[in-house]
């Protein structure tokens, strides 16, 4: 099934439920009017239920039972992401929303000025220009071969045509971070300051350390103490190691240390917070060297990943400076934060399609469990379904 289809799958599921939950209040309104004196249905079920416990006291517990708790374990968390996408794209969805009834009460007939405005529309919505011009261009042929004149059915193939495009997109990318299964793996963390690099650190390290795994973390962001005692804090609230140095020493010799305590305590993970200065892009680049040639001294296969944290709320600027950052250093992921803050997260639309960076992990909120491997389907899922209309 197609991603568009999985969408509309998900349309239908909801109208339907919505219309039971309608009739379902409807009868028990109806029944509390016809007030029965007894109630045999209730005994029933208390009986069937003896019944059944009855039974199921006497079965062995063999693996099949397992299993289905298994599956209905990984199924409960399935819908749970799910539902974190959808509440942290909430404001971004209701954006797009109003902007397009908007787009549809000031236009009556398609023609080439609602396009016009199909185009900027699309750019209001943090979607990216050329992306836009593309769907606007597809809209248009589009339009002309299915002869489509309701606004309803012009929505669904604007909504169709972006999330055509997105799959597209996405076809050859890597989500999943690149942990190394028998030995350490590194993470190096770039960005400028106050997009959510030490949040996401701390976040991250919770996880795997839920995992079972041995996490380290390095503070290489020496410039200001503010740094260093917050990544401090948040090694606290992982129970968590942080290897740091004092304020104006050498970042590379804080992780020349890191490197080599994680290889003394075979340490899982190690994940490093360096400062982002992209004031000045020379001093910056020269810094990330020095540290990555310290690290491949340890470990020539490291650094695994180095993740660009931007700030989904700043929208445009996310863009660029994930464009400054990737001539400046070789980046291998983004990590997407504040979405949940945002009514601009179709950025991540424009940033896979226009840098082909592909997007890692997202920040859904502050909290310490509010950091997500990024699942192209949840997002564009939570991100369109509300906007599909019944045609
Ligand atoms: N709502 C929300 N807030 C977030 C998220 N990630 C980070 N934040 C908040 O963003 C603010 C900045 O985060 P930091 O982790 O300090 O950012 P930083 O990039 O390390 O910044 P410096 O320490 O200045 O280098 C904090 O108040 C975080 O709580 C997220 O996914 N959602």
């Amino acid at each position: 099934m197609g991603l568009f289809d999985k969408i509309k799958h998900a349309f239908v599921k909801d109208k339907e439920e919505e219309k039971q939950t309608e009739e379902t209040n409807q009868e028990s309104v109806e029944e509390k009017i016809s007030e029965p004196a007894e109630n045999p249905s209730e005994e029933t079920t208390e009986q069937d239920r003896k019944v059944e416990e009855h039974v199921t006291e006497d079965l062995p517990v063999d693996e099949s039972d397992e299993r289905i708790e298994e599956t209905e374990e990984i199924e409960e968390e399935t819908a749970e992401t799910q539902k974190k996408y959808e509440k942290g794209l909430e404001k971004t969805r209701k954006t797009f929303k109003d902007r397009m009834n908007e787009l549809f009460a000031n236009f009556r007939t398609v023609d080439e000025d609602f396009f016009e405005e199909v185009e900027d529309t699309l750019i209001g919505a943090d979607v990216g220009f050329d992306t836009s011009m593309r769907i606007a261009d597809e809209l248009r042929q589009e339009v002309k071969i299915k002869n489509a004149k309701k606004p309803a059915a012009v929505q669904n193939t604007i909504i169709e045509k972006l999330v055509d495009l997105y799959e597209e997109e996405g076809e050859q990318e890597v989500n999943d971070l690149n942990e190394q299964p028998n030995g350490l793996s590194v993470f190096l963390f770039v960005g400028v300051n106050g997009t959510g690099k030490t949040t996401s650190i701390g976040k991250l390290a919770h996880q795997y350390k839920q995992e079972g795994k041995k996490v380290l973390l390095a503070a290489a962001d020496t410039f200001r103490a503010g740094a260093i005692d917050q990544l401090v804090q948040w090694g606290e609230r992982a129970d968590v190691e942080v290897v740091r140095g004092n304020t104006g020493s050498d970042p590379a010799s804080v992780v020349f240390d890191a490197m080599t305590k994680a290889r003394e305590e075979q340490a899982d993970v190690l994940l490093i917070d360096t400062a982002g200065r992209l004031q000045n892009k020379v001093n910056l680049m020269n810094e990330l060297d020095k540290i990555k040639r310290v690290i491949k001294r340890e470990d020539p296969t490291a650094p695994h990943e180095v993740l660009l944290v931007v700030d989904a709320t700043t929208g445009q600027n996310a863009m660029n400076q994930a464009k400054q950052f990737k001539e400046t250093t070789d980046v291998t992921g983004l990590v997407l934060t504040k979405l949940d803050g945002t009514a601009k997260g179709g950025i991540v639309l424009a940033i896979r399609n226009e840098l082909h960076l592909p997007v890692k992990l997202v920040g859904l909120g502050e909290g310490i469990d509010d950091l997500e491997v990024f699942d192209p389907n949840d997002f564009v899922v939570g991100l369109f379904k509300g906007l599909l209309q019944e045609e």
